[in-house]
C-alpha cells in the first residue's frame, strides 16, 4: 500500500465556546494540515497522485479558512471550531474534490500547535 501526504497552514483565529479556561477568549493559531491519500497501485508514472494536484485542491479549501474568524463562519456557528471539527470539514470538501478519484481520502491531520493533533478519517 503506498501513502502520499501534502501539508500546508492556514492562520486563523477562534475561541472556544464552553471551554472551561484561556481558550474560551480569543486567539489565533497557525494551524497545519496534513492530508493523506492511500492506494494500492500507482498510475502509469508512478505516482499515487500528483503532490501539485492535491497541493491546489487543499489551496483552495483552506481559503475558506485562512485569516478569517472562524467562529464567524456558517460551519460554526454550532459546532466549535475545534481541530477536530475542522479536520472533519476539510476532509468533506477534499473529498468532493476529489470525486470519481480511485484513490483513498485517507486522513486529514489539524495540527494546532507543535505538539497536539486532531484528525478525521471516514470509519
Ligand atoms: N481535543 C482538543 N483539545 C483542545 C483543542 C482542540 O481543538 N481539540 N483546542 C484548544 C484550544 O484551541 C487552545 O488554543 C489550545 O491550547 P493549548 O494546547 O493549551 O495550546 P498552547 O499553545 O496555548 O499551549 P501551552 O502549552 O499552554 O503553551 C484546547 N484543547
Ligand atoms: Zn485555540
Amino acid at each position: 500500500m503506498y501513502e502520499v501526504c501534502v501539508s500546508m497552514n492556514f492562520s486563523a483565529a477562534h475561541n472556544l465556546r464552553g471551554y472551561q479556561g484561556k481558550c474560551e477568549a480569543l486567539h489565533g493559531h497557525n494551524w497545519k494540515v496534513e492530508v493523506i491519500l492511500r492506494s494500492a497501485l500507482l498510475d502509469k508514472i508512478g505516482m499515487v497522485e500528483d503532490f501539485t494536484l492535491i497541493k491546489s485542491k487543499l489551496k483552495e479549501v483552506l481559503a475558506l479558512f485562512d485569516h478569517k474568524y472562524l467562529n464567524t463562519l456558517s460551519y460554526f456557528k454550532k459546532k466549535n471550531p475545534t481541530s477536530e471539527n475542522i479536520a472533519k470539514i476539510i476532509y468533506g470538501k477534499m473529498k468532493e474534490r476529489m470525486n470519481g478519484s480511485s484513490v483513498l481520502l485517507e486522513a486529514v491531520k489539524v495540527w494546532e500547535t507543535e505538539t497536539t493533533f486532531a484528525s478525521y478519517r471516514e470509519p
